[in-house]
């Protein structure tokens, strides 16, 4: 697991370490840092370094001297070095000194705001040392008309400037780097809403910072941990003993849903997928290894039921609901059951106490279950779970994934392709199969969130996709999953 630190730990851990660490050692090395990556992206992208251009956009504080040691590191391996001072009044004085004196050209804005112009857009990369972790709203109009000039690649130094650290809202203009060098661990900015976007790949160094971080705010998944956590059935294992999925989905006008909740259900694990539903003839047709129903009271008895795709809101899907959710079994509830959920209250009372309940809403659902979401992604989801004692996974780019006890676990997406209809109709049918397996709740979530989001990736490989695409290329995904565990253990 890769963890995530707001704000307000990094500064704590800082803090302790300044007591045996100069600002300026922490500093050195965080620059340092940036100044490598950014060596390696110039070589990358025009063969060389020395004799290349780079421009510093630098701000007002710790962020803007991390830029301008960066600049003295890369003026001493032969770059052309031009400083934006944005705020020339308040620039880090040991960074711009040491910058003047290693033959650092500066600008300033507003006065040299035309040389500032021809600097970022002839440069062959551009630094980003606007602001970090003090940034607070988008950035400022003269900030954000040198951003738009940028052709070369942008390097971030710390976090994207214009991108809440703590949220990763972005409210207007903001950087949208192709990599952000970050220091100690990242910050919910790199894998929270448009930030996760705006931080291109994040490249975390460790400055010192790392003993002190303490346990993380939130957590990521990271193939291996996916691929560890996958169940795999053992030789005493038959169909019964790794856990039957129920799936309650489907109606007369929304058959597809259930074909594709089942389906992902069917290839997630070994072992047994019931379905129960008005679906059960299309159900059968495509996936005839599944023991299809029409109705809940028949379908015999299962590990974990899936329960909401295509359901719709009337009599028949409450009372679909209502009997899941009185099985004592883990549920997971998607789309029309948080519908209905949000809708009745007295819904809640039909579950039995303390059984497993993983709720699985976008934006809107989210709004009907438990208010707006707002720009923090993570509260509003700790929130929710903590209220209603269920897992919360929020979908969304970044899918966020709340426990009642407080966990929260992020999965970043790598690009936008499994936001396809009916993708939310597989993800809850691999999240049924992992809580029929027996896989931690909040796990079961993480952990589906991550292999289909992967599965997405390599069924689009560039492509706009279906769902259905997606849905194949679950077992490429599982099987991914696995060799990255099999390789760390
Ligand atoms: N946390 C750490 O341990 C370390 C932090 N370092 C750097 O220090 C940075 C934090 O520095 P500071 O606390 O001095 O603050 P920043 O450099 O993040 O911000 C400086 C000032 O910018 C202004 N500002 C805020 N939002 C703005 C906006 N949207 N547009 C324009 N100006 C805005 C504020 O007045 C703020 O005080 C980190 O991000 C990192 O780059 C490193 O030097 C090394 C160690
Ligand atoms: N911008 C995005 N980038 C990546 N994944 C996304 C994005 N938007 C949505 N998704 C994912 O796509 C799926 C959509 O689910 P949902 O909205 O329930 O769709 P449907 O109801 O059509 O099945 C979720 O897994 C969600 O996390
Ligand atoms: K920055």
């Amino acid at each position: 697991m890769k963890g995530v630190w707001t704000v307000e730990r990094v500064r704590a851990a800082e803090r302790r370490v300044f007591e045996r660490t100069p600002e300026a050692t922490l500093m050195r090395r965080a620059a340092f840092a940036v100044g490598v990556r950014s060596a390696e992206l110039l070589t990358e992208h025009t063969g060389a370094v020395s004799g290349r251009r780079v421009a510093l956009l630098v701000g007002a504080g710790n962020n803007g001297g991390d830029a301008l040691w960066a600049g003295v590191f890369l003026l001493h391996r032969g770059v052309a070095v031009t400083a934006a001072l944005l705020a020339p009044e308040r620039t880090h004085a040991e960074g711009l000194v040491a910058f003047r004196r290693a033959g650092g050209r500066i600008v300033r804005v507003p006065e040299d705001t035309e040389a500032a112009h021809v600097a970022v857009s002839t440069a062959d990369l551009v630094i980003d040392g606007i602001v970090g972790l003090s940034g607070r709203g988008p950035l400022r109009p003269p900030a954000a008309e040198l951003v738009n000039l940028v052709t070369g690649p942008l390097v971030a130094v710390d976090v994207p400037s214009g991108v809440d650290p703590d949220t990763g809202a972005v409210a207007g203009p903001a950087v949208n780097a192709d990599v952000t060098v970050t220091f100690g661990g990242r910050k919910p900015g790199h894998v929270l809403a448009d930030g996760a976007v705006c931080s291109g790949a994040v490249h975390v160094v460790d400055i010192g910072l790392g003993d002190e971080l303490g346990e993380p705010d939130l957590v990521l998944l990271d193939a291996a941990d996916m691929g560890a956590l996958w169940p795999v059935p053992g030789p005493e294992d038959d169909k019964y003993t790794q856990g039957v999925v129920g799936v309650a989905a489907g109606s007369e006008t929304y058959p597809g849903a259930a074909v594709l909740a089942t389906g992902a259900a069917v290839l997630a694990t070994s072992g047994m997928v019931r379905y129960a539903g008005p679906a059960a003839d299309a159900v059968r047709t495509r996936w005839p290894e599944v023991i299809a129903t029409g109705s809940i009271n028949d379908a015999g008895r299962v590990q974990a039921w899936v329960v909401g795709p295509g359901l719709g809101t009337g009599a028949a899907g409450r009372e679909v609901l209502a009997t899941v959710l009185e099985k004592g079994v883990p549920v997971c509830a998607d789309a029309d059951a948080i519908n209905l959920l949000a809708a009745e209250t007295a819904l809640w009372d039909a579950r039995e106490p303390d059984t497993p309940l993983v709720l699985t809403p976008h934006d809107r659902e989210f709004a009907r279950l438990a208010g707006d979401v707002g720009d923090d992604r993570v509260a509003a989801a700790r929130r929710a779970a903590e209220r209603t004692n269920c897992v919360v996974l929020l979908k969304g780019h970044s899918t966020v994934v709340a426990a009642p006890d407080g966990r929260v676990l992020v999965n970043r997406a790598r690009g936008a392709w499994p936001a396809t209809a009916g993708s939310g109709d597989v993800l809850s049918g691999l999240i049924g199969a992992l809580l029929a397996s027996g896989v931690e709740p909040w796990l079961a979530a993480g952990c589906a969130a991550g292999v289909h989001e992967l599965a997405g990736d390599v069924a689009a490989d560039g492509a706009p996709i279906g769902a259905s695409a997606l849905l194949a290329a679950v077992p490429d995904a599982v099987r991914m999953v696995r060799a990255a565990a099999a390789a760390s253990a």
